[in-house]
């Protein structure tokens, strides 16, 4: 794939100094588009934004600066996953998630309406499904989160709906990530955010010796080994989801549409465990604990409309595969 500078509008990225958004970011500059990356670094870092992509150091809700970039650089394409991102942490502090999640993206859609943007890829989650009824989970389950985490995206989802029925050739794709994890191959992202909590990073850094121990939040689940289980998606065959999504959007169209993004493979806590182990070759000490709150017992994607829309298939749906990502870029390059 060339990295020639394109002949296109820049795409906007929000978030794209974090886990996620660098990933993206490296498959747009991959496929030769041009990035304008916002963050405020807030969990994000300066140097993870991929060059040749810019980065303006600026809050989502700053929407004077982000109409005029918007204008100025003729932004047509936006990706919006700037946000925060624990489940845990919006249990004790809802309000934080409203703001950041909800009202910031708000200012943010507006910015964007108002600058001319015609295409705009939203960052959900599978925690707007809260605990489904029936497991794969497709997008026309209810949606009934069990944490602030989720309502705050649900409630921007929502959002964006409205706002494609009222603005004219406003075409939007709602991605319900699940549990994202692994590194891109060549050592040039990976998980940096600070504080991360999710399971195979802490997995990661137990197998690396930089934690003693992984603590299992919770065995009494009614899963098949008592412990959580959640579909998880190579961060690489993500990213790539979002460039795909880009073209299958169109100037045109006046719409929200709404993907899962998953393999529809489901593993519990302890499978992780194990296929560290076995990727290692080495023992990953585990304590038992209690159920963290806001977690459901299982998640796993039906994504035939995701497949059907993009041609998206996945490169890298392997636990094993993902794990041993994840390791190397904890041995190698993380900080
Ligand atoms: N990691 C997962 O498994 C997962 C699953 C489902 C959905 N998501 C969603 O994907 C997106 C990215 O998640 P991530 O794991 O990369 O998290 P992350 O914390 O690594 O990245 C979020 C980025 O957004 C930036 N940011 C936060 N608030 C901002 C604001 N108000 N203005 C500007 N920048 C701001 C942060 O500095 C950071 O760089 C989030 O919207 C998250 O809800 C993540
Ligand atoms: O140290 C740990 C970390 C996690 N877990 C468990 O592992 C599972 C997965 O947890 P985690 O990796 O934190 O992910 P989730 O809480 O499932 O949430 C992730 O996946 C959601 C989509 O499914 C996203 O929306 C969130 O942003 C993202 O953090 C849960 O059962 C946790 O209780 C542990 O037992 N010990």
């Amino acid at each position: 794939m060339s990295n020639k500078s394109s002949s296109l509008p820049p795409v906007l990225v929000t978030g794209g100094a974090g886990y996620i958004g660098s990933h993206v970011v490296l498959s747009l500059l991959d496929r030769g588009r041009d990035v304008i990356v916002i963050d405020n670094l807030d969990s994000g870092h300066r140097d993870a934004v991929p060059a040749p992509a810019h980065l303006e150091v600026a809050d989502i809700a700053d929407q004077e600066r982000i109409a005029k970039l918007v204008t100025e650089h003729r932004v047509r394409e936006v990706i919006h996953l700037a946000g925060s991102v624990r489940v845990e942490e919006s249990v004790a502090d809802p309000l934080k998630y409203y703001l950041n999640n909800t009202a910031k993206s708000r200012s943010f859609i507006a910015a964007c309406v108002a600058g001319g943007v015609r295409r705009f890829i939203f960052s959900s989650t599978a925690a707007t499904y809260g605990i489904p009824a029936h497991i794969p989970v497709d997008e026309r389950a209810a949606v009934q989160p069990i944490n602030p985490y989720g309502w705050s995206k649900l409630m921007t989802e929502q959002m964006l709906r409205d706002t494609a029925q009222a603005v004219p050739a406003f075409d939007v794709a709602i991605l319900r990530y699940f549990n994202v994890a692994g590194a891109e191959g060549q050592g040039r992202a990976g998980q940096r955010t600070r504080n991360a909590t999710h399971l195979i990073h802490v997995v990661s850094q137990v197998a690396t010796g930089k934690r003693d121990h992984l603590e299992i939040f919770g065995t009494d689940y009614d899963t098949p080994d008592g412990t959580c289980v959640r579909d998880f998606i190579h961060v690489m065959d993500l990213a790539d989801i979002h460039a795909m999504m880009l073209d299958t959007l169109s100037d045109d169209a006046q719409r929200a549409r709404v993907f899962n993004c998953g393999y529809g493979n489901g593993y519990s806590v302890r499978d992780v465990v194990r296929a560290a182990e076995r990727v290692t070759d080495r023992r990953i000490p585990v304590k038992t604990g209690q159920r963290r709150p806001g977690d459901p017992p299982a998640l796993i994607a039906c994504s035939s409309q995701l497949r059907r829309a993009t041609g998206w298939s996945p490169r890298l749906a392997d636990l094993d595969t993902i794990i041993a990502s994840s390791i190397a870029w904890e041995e190698r390059f993380a900080d």
